[in-house]
């Protein structure tokens, strides 16, 4: 097989589907092809969901799963992937196979737990199997302030505590730490890097005043791994997520009645041709 004929760029995102359309794969599918990347899906649960909460989820066999992966393993040519809503202990075991299985580039690991409705999407006895065994294959990490303190066991009120939570993040092996600090309550938002060199920086951005912002942690990490896919370094994918999902936040959209989806189109419309 030739490789020029398989050299656009491709993005894989292993998660679970949102009914409503908002947040997991469907959110990651729109942000990466806004990204200009060709994006794929191992989809590991299915979720009946809308913008008022998950009212019921299923993951998928182990066959099954281990069937998408192979499928795109034997014919496309993934250059960066990312996982989201993993379920159980049982299915981060099966991704975890996988991705040591095949080469599927720079992992980015949104480890994702609890939906902004309040419903688990991850079940409590896996959260030590994602410490374990997916933080060490990670490029990057994106928790939230209340994933970041489960898997660090802390709790994290200042911006001194995000700094010590993250260097204990990179104890599991994950290279790159951003603990985004959506789930503040303070007048700016403000996401902390922690690089693998080093090197440390914060994002800061006003807070907007909504509830839209169902999918938030999956747009922002999509983001990130179309960029990585596409050859930029992990600080400037970092840099342009973030500013993405601040644009889709900002221009809010009206659908459905609760925590309302993002505008994955606002970004492009701001920079065209970027
Ligand atoms: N109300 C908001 N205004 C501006 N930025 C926000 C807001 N809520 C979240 N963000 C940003 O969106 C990104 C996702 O953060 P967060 O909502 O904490 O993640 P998650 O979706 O995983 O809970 C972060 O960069 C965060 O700073
Ligand atoms: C399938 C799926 N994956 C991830 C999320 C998290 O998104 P959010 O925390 O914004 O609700 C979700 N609600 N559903």
């Amino acid at each position: 097989m030739s490789a020029q004929l398989n050299s656009f760029p491709q993005t894989l995102t292993i998660a679970g589907t949102d009914s409503g359309g908002g947040a997991g794969v469907m959110a990651d599918l729109k942000t990466m092809q806004e990204r200009h990347v060709f994006s794929t899906a191992v989809i590991v649960a299915v979720t009946a969901q809308n913008t008022l909460g998950v009212q019921d989820f299923s993951a998928l066999s182990k066959k099954l799963i281990d069937e998408q992966f192979a499928s795109l393993a034997d014919d496309m040519a993934i250059k960066a992937c990312k996982t989201g809503m993993l379920a159980d202990a049982e299915h981060v075991e099966i991704v975890v196979d996988n991705l040591k299985k095949y080469d599927f580039g720079p992992l980015i690991v949104d480890p994702v737990m609890i939906a902004k409705g309040g419903a688990p999407l991850l079940a409590d006895s896996a959260i030590d199997v994602v410490k374990r065994d997916l933080l060490p294959l990670a490029t990057v990490v994106t928790p939230n302030l209340p994933e970041a303190e489960r898997l660090t066991d802390m709790t994290i009120k200042t911006p001194a505590d995000m700094q010590a939570a993250a260097k204990k993040l990179r104890a599991t092996g994950a290279k790159n730490i951003m603990i985004k600090g959506g789930h503040g309550n303070t007048e700016k938002v403000t996401d902390y890097v922690l690089l693998e060199d080093g090197k440390e920086f914060w994002l800061s951005a006003p807070r907007v005043d909504t509830i839209r912002t169902h999918g938030t942690g999956d747009t922002l990490s999509s983001a990130m791994t179309a960029e990585i896919a596409k050859g930029q370094d992990i600080e400037s994918a970092i840099r342009l997520a973030k500013d993405f999902v601040e644009a889709a936040i900002r221009n809010t959209i009206q659908v459905g009645h609760g925590h309302g989806p993002l505008n994955h189109w606002a970004y492009g419309e701001e920079h065209p041709g970027k």
